[in-house]
């Protein structure tokens, strides 16, 4: 649905994103993990089609997202990650206003989601708090009910309650099967709703990984500690990948059937038992240290 290739934009300080070549398919939520400074508001302006790439092309359902912008827009929902709202408008004439714009038929839409965010749309932007234009700025995004989001860090500002409840929106939006880009820093909510995450630094993608194998890995690795020399000889000689931490723990990868790896532990003395987790932060804090080692 969406293919971004080659994109290059340097900015004047010699910054920007460099080469930077992904796709998303139809249905997919895409994450898009970096630091700050990393270049994603920068992709995703020209994924928009608003920022004049040096090199590369996005296309959009086949559409090139710099020539036939105003055509794509009816079927993007976008969250800008800097708000530039008309501040004497109510939220409510904001909404109304865009709604307008989009030749929107039915408000229903706009009405469910300023209920789901508990949003009192009444009071000039202006005067509103970060979360609270924050949300006027989802209900915009999500209120025509487009084919694709794309969403610039969709959670800053909002509560951890609200945060759940973008989550669940955006479950129920893949549901629906809508493609659905998503930037962030935060790797736990990119590891609890996306499909695959994109690692970008320094302006360059360092990294694709698919959430679903991650978590999958996640399973399969425990650590145990065992009372003795003898569980520990067993385990090391069992038939899974083990590697010995320190004196009486362990790191088992559970690579064969479950009942082989309860029958072994079944016979021996364990103490204690955690899951082992290879998590996103985990392979994100590696690209991100790498680079900052260098810098
Ligand atoms: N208009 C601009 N002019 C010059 N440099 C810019 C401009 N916009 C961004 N940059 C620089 O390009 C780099 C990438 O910025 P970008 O806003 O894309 O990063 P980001 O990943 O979205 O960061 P954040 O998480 O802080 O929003 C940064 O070094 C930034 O300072």
């Amino acid at each position: 649905m969406i293919q971004v290739r080659n994109l290059t934009q340097i900015y004047k300080s010699g910054k920007g994103i460099f080469e930077v070549s992904f796709d998303i398919k139809e249905g997919e939520v895409f994450g898009f993990l970096g630091p700050n400074g990393a270049g994603k508001t920068t992709t995703i302006r020209n994924i928009m089609g608003f920022s004049n790439a040096s090199n590369g092309d996005v296309l959009i359902d086949g559409s090139n997202a710099r020539t036939q912008t105003k055509k794509l827009q009816e079927k993007i929902g976008y969250l800008p990650g800097e708000m530039a709202f008309f501040d004497h408008m109510t939220g409510m004439e904001f909404l109304t206003f865009l709604g307008n714009m989009r030749r929107m038929k039915s408000w229903d839409r706009r009405d469910e989601l300023i209920r789901l965010f508990e949003l009192d749309p009444k009071g000039k932007i202006k005067k509103m708090s970060k979360g609270m234009k924050q949300k006027v700025g989802l209900v915009a995004a999500f209120m025509h009910d487009p084919d694709i989001l794309i969403l610039d860090e969709p959670t800053s500002g909002l509560d951890p309650f609200m945060q759940n409840v973008f989550m669940e929106l955006i479950r129920e939006e893949k549901e629906k099967g809508k493609t659905i880009m998503m930037s962030s820093h935060i790797f736990e909510e990119v590891q609890r709703s996306c499909d695959r995450a994109g690692i970008i630094r320094d302006g360059r993608l360092m990294a694709i990984e698919d959430i679903h194998s991650l978590k999958a890995m996640d399973k399969k690795r425990y650590r145990l500690t065992v009372a003795d020399e003898a569980s520990v000889a067993r385990i090391l000689q069992s038939s899974f990948d083990v590697e010995r931490v320190d004196g009486m723990t362990l790191i088992v990868d559970q690579n064969g059937s479950y009942s082989d790896f309860f029958a072994l532990l079944s016979q021996c003395e364990v103490t204690s038992f955690d899951t082992e987790t290879r998590t996103l932060e985990d392979i994100f804090m590696k690209y991100y240290g790498e680079g900052t080692e260098n810098e």
